[in-house]
């Protein structure tokens, strides 16, 4: 990846080197799907075996600033400037617990997941922002802390909707939700027969494309770079609503004094895209709580042991190194 940096684009000269990282959290209960959410958000695919991850695992996504779905009138005429977004894979299994800490450093934004169809993994997002806020350090931290108690925005991900139990009108049955959602699209109008194939096991098949329009990774990507702006632009977008996204009234304000938490019926609180690619929850404290649905039918397997991803190396050299990042050689400001 570091080799595409530097390339001249359209005229516009960007640096040789990248011009800076933000840091981005991803937690919530084992078996979520945060491994796999990372993977598609990286590779805009769903991931075909994704295994527990030990430890902390670091993904880096790469964005050019300001890019196409940032606002003009944010732009710098002339500039464009790369940055990585480093998204810190946590385990989420409690054997980790004591050693998850060491990666709560200099956090710039956090991603919590949830799985849909259980309940008690949206309830842990409590405990989730409690240990997050207990033990990270912060960039550029807000003068006062949201409604997770964090003083960086971030976002709630609500993942397998594909097998979370609706209150859709539909049964809940997998073919069931793809036919919802393909109608949201705009693909199919109600009534329609869903095309599928044989290629999707189990169901018969459902048509990938459809599949994989599940996850609002405009929403994400609009999320990373605003990180992008709080951090080396000095912009606080608190109010900026996302492009395409209807906002109910609200009576809650934009932030909450720190030890509030994350509650259950805030969570339930959501309303859909006017794109139909997403469910986004309280808008008014937009973007530093933005709340997105995903979920991509998956073969159900989450290999232990022998099938586990060995990252543990390096999550110990982080922590003989007191904290310095052996992604410190990423961070180039
Ligand atoms: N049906 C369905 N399954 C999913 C989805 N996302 C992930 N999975 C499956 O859920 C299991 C766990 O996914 P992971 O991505 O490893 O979960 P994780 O949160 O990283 O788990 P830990 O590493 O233990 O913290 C895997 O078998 C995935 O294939 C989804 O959107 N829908």
């Amino acid at each position: 990846m570091i080799s595409r940096l530097g390339k001249k684009n359209d005229g516009l000269v960007a640096d040789n080197a990248p011009s800076g990282q933000v840091r981005v959290l991803v937690v919530g209960d084992s078996g979520v799907g945060k491994t796999s959410l990372i993977h598609y958000i990286l590779h805009s695919k769903p991931i075909l075996n994704a295994r527990r991850t030990v430890g902390c695992s670091v993904e880096v996504k790469h964005i050019r600033y300001p890019s196409s779905t940032s606002s003009s009138s944010s732009a710098q005429i002339g500039t464009e400037r790369d940055f990585f977004v480093e998204l810190w894979d946590l385990s989420g299994h409690e054997r980790y617990k004591d050693c998850r800490p060491l990666f709560y450093s200099q956090i710039n934004g956090v991603i919590f997941v949830h799985d849909c169809s259980q309940r008690k993994t949206k309830v842990s997002l409590q405990k989730w922002a409690a240990e997050v806020a207990a033990h990270g350090t912060f960039s550029v931290p807000m003068v006062t802390f949201n409604a997770a108690g964090i003083p960086v925005p971030y976002l709630v991900i609500g993942n397998k909707v594909d097998i979370a139990p609706k209150n859709t009108g539909s049964s809940g049955n997998l073919v069931d939700v793809a036919r919802h959602w393909v109608e949201k699209q705009g693909f199919l109008s109600p009534g329609d027969e869903l095309p599928v194939t044989q290629s999707f096991p189990g169901n018969g098949g459902l048509d990938a494309s459809a599949i994989e329009g599940h996850l609002a990774l405009d929403a994400i990507q609009r999320f990373f770079i605003d990180l992008i702006r709080r951090k080396y632009f000095g912009v606080d977008n608190v109010k900026a609503p996302l492009p395409g996204w209807t906002s109910p009234p609200r009576s809650m304000g934009p932030y909450h004094s720190r030890g509030a938490s994350l509650h259950d019926d805030e969570l339930d609180d959501s309303y859909t895209s006017s794109n139909g690619q997403g469910v986004l929850h309280n808008p008014s404290i937009m973007p530093q709580e933005t709340f997105l649905a995903s979920g991509f039918p998956y073969h159900h397997h989450h290999p232990t042991g022998a099938g586990e991803t060995h990252l543990i190396a390096r999550s110990n050299s982080i922590a003989k190194s007191g904290g310095s990042s052996w992604l410190s050689d990423l961070d180039f400001r």
